[in-house]
């Protein structure tokens, strides 16, 4: 982990759905080149805070400070059903800032899904895929956008044990590079990965106990 100033920094940020709200005053910073793991219950506002780090969402009160360019890798995306889209066309959707040749981001494409475990995919219908195989291309979709943030929801949820080692390597690599990479997870494996963890209860951060027996709670 390093020591540079944050990528992201979380002021107080409250969020509400209609009357529930959900957050309540949440203070977090992203630091380079960590993995940050956000943890708790079903329910406790996870995804939220994730998706007002990624600014898919604004905060009804306080404000997220983004230093840097994010990545959002999603659980589920919002692809209509019966759209046509290959592999390649879901990853590519990560390259929409880019202005490199075609033929570059053609091979970022290639390279992604090799990476993810997924060589040679680029042509098969995206919903034609499992559940794993559709997690990994959104993890490719993260990968290709190469921004100094990557967020990322539940992503070793449908994955099997050795894909999960693949995307522990991948997230560590993609750390050691100096992308500050936050991670959603309900996982006792991923939470050994990350090098922080912050629990959400009922929407607010809780509070971190190391009882006198050296349990962590
Ligand atoms: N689009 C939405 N509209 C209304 N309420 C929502 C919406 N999304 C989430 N909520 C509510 O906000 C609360 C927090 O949801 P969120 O998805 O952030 O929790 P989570 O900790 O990520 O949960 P899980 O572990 O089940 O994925 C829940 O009570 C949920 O019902």
């Amino acid at each position: 982990m390093t020591t540079h100033s944050p990528l992201v920094r979380v002021h107080e940020a409250h969020f509400s759905y209609g009357h529930e709200q959900v957050l309540h005053g949440v203070s977090l910073s992203v630091n380079p080149g960590e993995i940050l793991a956000i943890t708790g219950a079903n329910g406790s506002g996870k995804s939220t805070l994730l998706e007002l780090i990624a600014g898919t969402n604004i905060p009804s009160h306080g404000h997220i400070e983004r230093i840097a360019p994010v990545a959002l890798v999603v659980q589920r995306p919002n692809i209509p059903a019966g759209l046509p889209l290959t592999v390649a066309d879901v990853v590519a959707m990560g390259t929409w800032r880019t202005r490199a040749p075609r033929a570059q981001v053609r091979e970022s494409i290639t390279n992604a899904l090799s990476r993810v475990g997924l060589p040679g995919f680029e042509r098969r219908d995206f919903a034609q895929l499992s559940g794993g195989q559709r997690q990994r291309t959104l993890i490719a979709q993260g990968l290709v956008q190469q921004t100094p943030v990557l967020l990322l929801d539940e992503p070793l949820a449908s994955l099997d044990a050795d894909s999960r080692e693949k995307i522990h390597e991948i997230l560590r690599a993609e750390a050691n590079h100096g992308t500050a990479v936050v991670l959603v997870t309900h996982d006792q494996d991923s939470q050994g990965l990350a090098d922080r963890t912050v629990t959400l209860r009922d929407g607010r951060i809780a509070p971190h106990v190391i009882l006198s027996g050296g349990i962590d709670l």
